[in-house]
This record gives C-alpha cells, structure tokens and sequence, in this order.
C-alpha cells in the first residue's frame, strides 16, 4: 500500500480492488511527484497527484499469468501494461509478491483486522469478546477493537469497560455511528492499510461502513447479514476504497467464531499471558497452564478463565483431527507426567510469531468460513 506509480521504470503499480470473471477492477497508485511528459496524443496518462482520487483500470490478465498459473486476488499489488485511459482498460503483467493470503474469501495482503462490538443493544458481552478477540489474534495480523453505540452508556459505564479490557492488554477506541463519535479517529487507523472488519451480528457494522466509506450504501439493520450475502452463494469479495487511503473489507456477522489453533499457541492469543511468559517461564517446556507445578501463567487474570474453556475446545478440536486424519487411531493428547523434571527453554517471541504465521490463514478463512456454514 506505500508504492507509487514508478515513472522511472515506467511501470504502472496498483492495487485490485475486485474480481468479476476474468476482469480484475485495478485502482492506480497515487504519487506526489507529476508523470512525465507523454507525447503520445491518444495514449495521455491523467496527471495523478497525492489529492485527486486514483485512476481506475479495468484489467485482463495477460497470458504469460495465466500459462505460468498465476492468480490474481482482491488486494494484489499488479503491474499494469499498455493502459488505455480513454477506455478505462488496462492489462495487469505482473503480481508482486504477497505479505499475506486467504483463500476464503481471497484477499491478498491484509494487514489488520478491525473488530467491532457494541457496549449495549446487543449488550458486550466479555466471553464472546474474548473469542473473537483470540480468534483475531490468532491471525498474527494487527487487533484494532472498536466499540461501537457509546452514546446508550455513560461516561463512567465507558470508563469501567475500558479499565477492565486495559487488564485484557486491549485499549478500546469508543465510537458512536449515530452520533459521529470518533470516526475520524478509526479513519486514522486504516489509513493506508488493508483492514478486514469483523464482529458479531447488530453491533453496527453495516452502519460504520456506511458511515466511512462515501457512497457504498450497504443494508443497515437487516434481519441477518446471512440472507443479503446468501448462505450458499459465493461471496463477492471487494475491497472498499476510503478516503484515507485505506482499504477495507466486510466479513458476514457471526456469533461464535470456531477456536481451532493448537492448544499449545492458544496462550499465546492472549496478551495478559503474554505478558506473564515474557518475564518468567513454566517449569515445564510444554505447560498447557491448568494444574502443571509452578506454571506462571496459572493465576489471578480476569480471563484466564476463558483460558481455560478455550483450552477444553482446542483439546476437543486436536483429538478430532488425529481422529480425521487416521479414523483408525485411539489417540489421546499427550500430557506429560506431573513430576518430570526437564530443561526449560525460554520461549522467544519469535517462535510465537512463527506459530502465528502458520495458523494466520487458516485463521482468517475461518472467520469467513462461520457464517456460511
Ligand atoms: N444507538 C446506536 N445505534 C447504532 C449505532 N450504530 C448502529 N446502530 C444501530 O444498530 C443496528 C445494527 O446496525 P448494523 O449496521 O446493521 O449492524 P451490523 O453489525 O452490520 O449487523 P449484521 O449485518 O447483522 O452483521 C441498526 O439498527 C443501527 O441503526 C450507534 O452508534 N448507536
Ligand atoms: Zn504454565
């Protein structure tokens, strides 16, 4: 999302905004610096600059891509060839490597993901915060929690929900659609970045996308988000275009999000645990934190109770994949005896960042994948 348009090797960058059958919707980079001089009459580049909304293209794949079995996504970066500015048409010639990829629905190159909860109507509820929450950070992107409907509490209400989600390692941005509360400040954290929006069903949603993204129109209040994008249709993927430069896409409310990480990263997905494994460690290398001797991680933190029932699905999920992949096997998750002793090495955020990367996709498919179940 930081290129610009490169004059210098005259390669055209841009970024796809949408896909519809074998026509990728291309928005141009922007540049401070102006084109060059074009002396072909019929083939003007529009003078681009940083204020003026960016060209767009509607592009075919050239047929190197598609010999070579490169696909193109919502979110790539692409080279555009031999433009038409006059017909609006382009051809994209190449990808440039992805940051990030989901499959379901595809999109190249999030970068964060925006979670939206209400603080009342429906009333925020802490369980299922928390599991959206682990979900979300279960991606290794970016959590950005937004609370939305600030204007039905007060400000001592706001106060004592934001004291409580700080202990969580989680400060809340509390925002008002209806009222225009903050909006600008969300705005500022999308700002050239690519954002997936996410959050149970009536939070407002629909509402805020309206709300930011200028003539989108999307249905406010309809009886489910399930019926507008269908169950058993496939979900057109588009990114919207903001006017802070960012992009931003919609996922289908849902209500639960499956938990389905290891049950040895799932502490990881907590930043209060975090905190407690950064500065000690477990006896144990491979402490799951329930009943295992001095455990740092075991203790008087708000969530660790959700800790521990998230723990219980990851359990129940582990056991039924061994039991997918060979129905023949009786096996049983491994723990280790209470009293072995053994040489504990300190875990390393890196290794956590490599865990996450790995459940990264499968992670944000997930968060999509719910709600057409
Ligand atoms: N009081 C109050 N109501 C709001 C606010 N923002 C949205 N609403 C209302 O909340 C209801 C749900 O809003 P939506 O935008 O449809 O919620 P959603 O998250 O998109 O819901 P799904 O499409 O089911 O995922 C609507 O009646 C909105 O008018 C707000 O800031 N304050
Ligand atoms: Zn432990």
């Amino acid at each position: 999302m930081t290129g610009t348009v490169n004059f210098t090797t005259g390669q055209l960058l841009g970024t796809v905004l949408a896909v519809q059958a074998n026509f990728y919707q291309v928005q141009l980079d922007v540049t401070d610096k102006e084109p060059q001089e074009n002396n072909d009459a019929e083939n003007l580049s529009p003078t681009i600059s940083a204020s003026s909304t960016p060209p767009m293209l509607l592009c075919t794949r050239r047929t190197r891509l598609k010999k070579i079995g490169q696909q193109v996504m919502v979110g790539d970066r692409v080279v555009i060839e031999e433009p038409d500015w006059a017909g609006g048409r382009g051809a994209i010639a190449d990808v440039l490597p992805r940051q990030t990829q989901l499959d379901r629905p595809p999109i190249a190159n999030v970068n964060q993901i925006l979670l939206v909860f209400a603080v009342a109507d429906p009333p925020l509820e802490a369980y299922q915060l928390s599991r959206f929450l682990v979900k979300a950070e279960s991606t290794g992107l970016d959590v950005v929690l937004c609370l939305n409907k600030s204007d039905l509490i007060s400000p001592q209400m706001q106060q004592q929900i934001s004291d409580r989600l700080l202990a969580w390692g989680y400060q809340p941005l509390f925002i008002s659609v209806q009222n225009s509360i903050n909006i600008d400040q969300i705005s500022h954290y999308l700002n050239q970045r690519i954002t997936v929006i996410a959050g149970p069903s009536g939070v407002g949603k629909s509402s805020l996308i309206n709300s930011l993204v200028p003539d989108v129109n999307l249905r406010v209040g309809e009886v489910s988000g399930k019926l507008a994008r269908g169950r058993h249709t496939t979900r057109h993927v588009e990114l919207f275009e903001l006017p802070s430069k960012g992009l931003l896409a919609d996922t289908p409310g849902f209500n639960q999000p499956d938990l389905d990480c290891t049950p040895e990263e799932l502490v990881y997905y907590f930043p209060e645990a975090r905190e407690r494994l950064a500065t000690g460690s477990c006896r144990f290398s491979d402490c799951l934190h329930r009943d295992e001797p001095d455990c740092v991680v075991r203790g008087d933190w708000e969530r660790y109770e959700h800790y521990l029932e998230f723990l219980a699905d990851a359990i129940a999920y582990q056991t039924q994949r061994h039991q997918q992949a060979d129905p023949e096997s009786t096996l049983k998750l491994k723990t280790k005896g209470k009293g072995q002793a053994q040489y504990e090495p300190k875990l390393e955020s890196k290794k956590y960042r490599r865990v996450a990367r790995k459940t990264q996709l499968q992670a944000l498919q997930d968060l999509y994948q719910d709600s057409e179940e």
